[in-house]
């Protein structure tokens, strides 16, 4: 279990295909804190890590950005007083790939210090 967040990105080509039902249900199993959601007819992950203030809502969002920028994968991250909200997809997939479960698990990671 947890082998997600010791995992680094690959390049995905754009147009490929995003991940099956199947594949999504056994990767999702490592994320227990994460939801599948729908936006724009694109699957996503997403997750709203909470703050006892905005200064740390706003470091937690520059070290995911800082992940982000490390991997070439990026996420859209609503950044608020009280919380993150951080959505991980594909864009050039349209959809989830791997890359997005192993951003999770490291966006969790983060979190967990
Ligand atoms: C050239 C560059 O690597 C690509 O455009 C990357 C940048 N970051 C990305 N991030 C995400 N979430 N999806 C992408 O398809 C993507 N493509």
């Amino acid at each position: 279990m947890n082998e997600l967040k010791k995992m680094a990105c690959v390049p995905c080509e754009r147009g490929g295909s995003p991940l099956s039902a199947d594949e999504i249900d056994r990767l999702r199993q490592e994320l227990p804190d994460w939801e599948v959601v729908t936006e724009a007819g694109e699957l996503r992950l997403r997750r709203m890590f909470t703050f006892s203030d905005f200064r740390q809502a706003l470091a937690f969002t520059n070290h995911v950005g800082e992940l982000a920028e490390a991997e070439g994968h990026h996420p859209k991250l609503v950044t608020e007083w009280g919380g993150v909200t951080v959505e991980w997809w594909t864009h050039s997939v349209g959809g989830l790939h791997r890359n997005d479960f192993i951003m999770a698990a490291r966006t969790s990671a983060l979190h967990e210090g």
